[in-house]
């Protein structure tokens, strides 16, 4: 009975395929197709984490395709052309606008020099799209120029005389009808397209730095591209979902970096109020700035808050917003410990009430919710988070998370309770990933409190440390300051540990690895991104400028291709106008991760297994038409 049902079912899905492919002719090219691409090489996947809004860099990381293109004009050219103009042939592909018009403005660009330009430009491109099928190359073609691109990419011009006649007189043409730079936008384009197959952003684009919603603008224009949280992601999306702390929160970590642009312009977050309302009622005659006393009070009174509404976060110790003495300028911590504080502005401070807010601070808090929740441009990337993004995502062996996963002491799993479910590992992964979901589009206050938690908590696998805020603001004695971490990040240095997590999602393989970012990695303290025996890459490099004096670095790009997994090392960028002056590239070292034990071919890959399942489908259907089950439509 079951496999008969299951039979009929095969045959209802076949008939379904039938209205794709309606003829055996059709079904045959589709198989021959489908061969064709699991027979081709793994396409090359780029990884990077905690942009922190660095846009400059992150897009200059880009359009050099984390370097792979120099790699391969070098491989190209290194017999044929020196040093300096290979340095400005790929400034030409990084910024081709740019890059024509300084060279415009100097002497105009001769006949000579755009053939032999393009011819350079089309040999890159020829060789970077040996590992696509033609078809997906042509796809990968800005649409003007399709046609005329396929026609040079294909049929090598030395392939005979005619064709480089051909080809000849293409350029020429091109030439004469005044579309070189056009044709080098289209051409430079696919040469960055085709460098980079798919990209992985392991979390933290927002807070620090100035322009997370370019970045946001960016990957929403980039052709295949998935996103794991980060928890300054989450804060956003909180945010966006009109928690109030978050909201809070994004403010305070821009307004502490000066980000005035991605609030207000950015987003159409109006500060207007908040400014004359600091400026108003904290004083001057301290260092501290009057913006971020301000902010630091709405925080810990929205955030105490949110904990009394939470008794079930477990939060009591976080409490200290109550035990201060604003006037003496003391702080007594959850351990009974006193620290002078550096402020004893709290102009707001109702000591009866203290968690309470102001009538004047109520109002801007209103206001900025409103704001956030009605900003078109802030909703649509945050929506973008849930289409194209997860907690954690596998692919092709590897598991990919910003933070990592509740664990205690000995390694185990530790159980989380949270909305009445007690789980674990995988699981619990899993019950977060649905609760933001959900949170997301309901977006009642336990709703918004719930993005609160995933930013503040220990047992949020974004986090996973104690927050401590309050000391950091409050409190110059350092040794207040730190945040203690779950087990976790300790024990993934382990390779049993980390052996064990993959397990956990299904990955076996001497080829898996967890990759995640979250914890800047200290290459000066001479700390480094791959560890347990290469089972974890850690590839939080500083992107983030405030970080880079204590990594070292300006920020990894993880690739894995055919041949194995390597990393980059960028070094700091300044900007674009320096790479147009100079060429000066972001310098970058590699380090061979692992290499393959053989070529990785799209057979191999996750979407190949779904490939060689189509296959095996339309090898039943065409098994149908010919039995006459399923008749051809012509
Ligand atoms: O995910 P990240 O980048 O570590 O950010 C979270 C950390 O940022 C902090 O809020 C500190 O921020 P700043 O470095 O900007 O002062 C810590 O309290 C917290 O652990
Ligand atoms: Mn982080």
């Amino acid at each position: 009975m079951e496999s008969k049902n299951r039979t009929e079912e095969h045959r209802k899905y076949l008939e379904l395929l039938a209205r794709e492919f309606p003829t055996q002719e059709a079904t045959i090219t589709e198989i021959i197709n489908l061969q064709a691409i699991i027979n081709l090489p793994k396409g090359t996947e780029h990884f990077m984490s905690d942009l922190h809004g660095e846009y400059e860099a992150f897009y200059h990381i880009l359009n050099n395709s984390s370097g792979v293109i120099r790699e391969k004009v070098d491989m190209l050219f290194t017999e044929t052309m020196n040093d300096r103009d290979r340095k400005n042939l790929c400034t030409l592909i990084y910024y081709p606008k740019e890059k024509l018009d300084m060279m415009d403005k100097d002497n105009p660009i001769t006949e000579t020099w755009a053939k032999m330009t393009l011819r350079r430009l089309l040999r890159l491109a020829r060789l970077l799209s040996s590992k696509y099928t033609r078809s997906k190359v042509r796809k990968a073609m800005p649409e003007g120029f399709r046609y005329v691109l396929d026609e040079l990419l294909h049929a090598l011009p030395d392939e005979d005389q005619n064709r480089y006649v051909y080809h000849a007189k293409i350029l020429d043409t091109i030439w004469e009808t005044g579309s070189f730079r056009p044709f080098v936008y289209a051409l430079t384009y696919l040469i960055k397209r085709l460098a980079v197959d798919h990209l992985h952003i392991v979390g933290d684009i927002y807070d620090r730095g100035p322009y997370a919603h370019k970045i946001m603008d960016r990957l929403m224009v980039h052709h295949s591209v998935d996103v794991q949280w980060g928890n300054h992601d989450v804060l956003w999306m909180g945010a966006a979902a009109g928690s109030i702390p978050c909201i809070i929160n994004v403010i305070r970590n821009n307004v502490r970096y000066n980000n005035w642009e991605i609030l207000e312009n950015g987003y159409g977050i109006s500060m207007r109020d908040f400014v004359v309302f600091s400026a108003e009622n904290y004083r001057k005659d301290e260092s501290k700035n009057a913006l971020v006393k301000a902010i630091n009070v709405m925080l810990f009174k929205a955030e105490g808050q949110a904990m009394l509404r939470h008794p079930e976060f477990k939060m009591e110790d976080r409490l200290l917003f109550d035990k201060i003495d604003p006037v003496k300028g003391i702080a007594t911590l959850s351990d009974g410990a006193q620290y002078e504080m550096n402020t004893t502005d709290f102009p707001t401070y109702d000591p009866e009430h203290p968690y309470e807010y102001s009538p004047e601070e109520e109002k801007i808090i209103e206001d900025w919710q409103w704001d956030f929740m009605n900003s078109e441009a802030l909703q649509r990337h945050m929506d973008f988070f849930f289409s194209h993004g997860s907690l954690y995502k596998v692919m092709n062996g590897n598991l990919m998370f910003h933070g990592g996963l509740p664990m205690d002491e000995e390694g185990n799993f530790r159980d989380v309770t949270l909305w009445g479910k007690t789980l674990k590992g995988r699981a619990y992964m899993d019950w977060v990933d649905h609760l933001c979901r959900v949170c997301y589009r309901r977006r009642k206050l336990e709703d918004q409190d719930f993005f609160w938690f995933m930013w503040i908590h220990p047992d949020s696998p974004v986090t996973g440390r104690t927050i401590k805020t309050f000391e950091r603001s409050y409190i110059d004695d350092e040794s207040t300051w730190p945040e203690p971490q779950d087990p976790y990040y300790k024990l993934h240095r382990k390779k049993e540990i980390c052996e064990k997590v993959l397990h956990e999602f299904g990955l076996d393989s001497p080829q898996s690895h967890i990759i995640n970012g979250h914890t800047p990695v200290k290459v000066a303290k001479g700390d480094t991104p791959v560890r347990a025996g290469g089972k974890e890459i850690c590839i939080d490099g500083g992107f983030c400028k405030a970080y880079q004096k204590s990594t070292g670095i300006a920020g990894y790009t993880l690739i894995f291709n055919s041949h194995g997994i390597r990393i980059k090392a960028h070094y700091p960028f300044q900007d674009i106008e320096h790479v147009l002056t100079t060429n000066a590239d972001i310098d970058s070292v590699t380090t061979q991760v692992e290499m393959e034990p053989k070529r990785v071919m799209i057979g191999d890959t996750d979407n190949g297994q779904n490939l060689k399942q189509q296959i095996s489908d339309l090898t039943d259907l065409l098994k149908a038409y010919r039995d006459g089950k399923i008749m051809e439509k012509r």
